[in-house]
């Protein structure tokens, strides 16, 4: 198989590598979500976001519950191939399943981390649990 652009990938021991999500428009951080080869892989055949979560053990695609699929406009990778930026189209406009529109809403102010997003959806509205 011509998979030489996946064996360039520095995969953890773990055969995992960070993914970090980015709002295609904005350049917003959304997420950082694991994948294995198979993730990447389906991700980029899919056109959508697909993750290894750790604590479930098996590919996430994101959105598969929520609805909030990521379409995927661009794959990168840095200098080392050691981490992996999607530049995407948030479904929803909700990346986090806290219901914000990113994961990325804590701040630290002074020694606290402080809430600076505001929760968009009722999560349990976004998930039946
Ligand atoms: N939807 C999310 C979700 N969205 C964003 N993130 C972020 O993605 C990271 C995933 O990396 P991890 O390896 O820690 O994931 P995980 O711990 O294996 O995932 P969970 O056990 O938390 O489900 C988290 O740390 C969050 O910052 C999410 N992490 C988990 N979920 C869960 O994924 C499931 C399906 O959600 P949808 O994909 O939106 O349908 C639901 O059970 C959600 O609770
Ligand atoms: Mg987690
Ligand atoms: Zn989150």
């Amino acid at each position: 198989m011509s998979e030489v652009w996946l064996n360039k990938i520095a995969w953890n021991d773990d055969g995992l590598v960070p993914a970090i999500a980015q709002d295609a428009d904005t350049g917003e951080i959304l997420m950082v979500a694991w994948m294995n080869r198979e993730a990447l892989r389906k991700t980029a055949d899919l056109g959508e976001a697909v993750y290894w979560s750790r604590s479930r053990k098996k590919l996430w695609h994101k959105g598969e519950e929520s609805g909030h699929t990521q379409k995927v406009l661009e794959i990168r990778t840095d200098c080392d191939e050691d981490v992996i930026l999607l530049k995407i189209i948030q479904t929803g406009g909700i990346a986090c399943h806290t219901g914000r529109k990113s994961c990325f809403f804590q701040k630290l102010d002074g020694q606290e981390w402080a809430t600076v997003e505001p929760v968009l959806k009722d999560p349990h509205e976004i998930y039946r649990k």
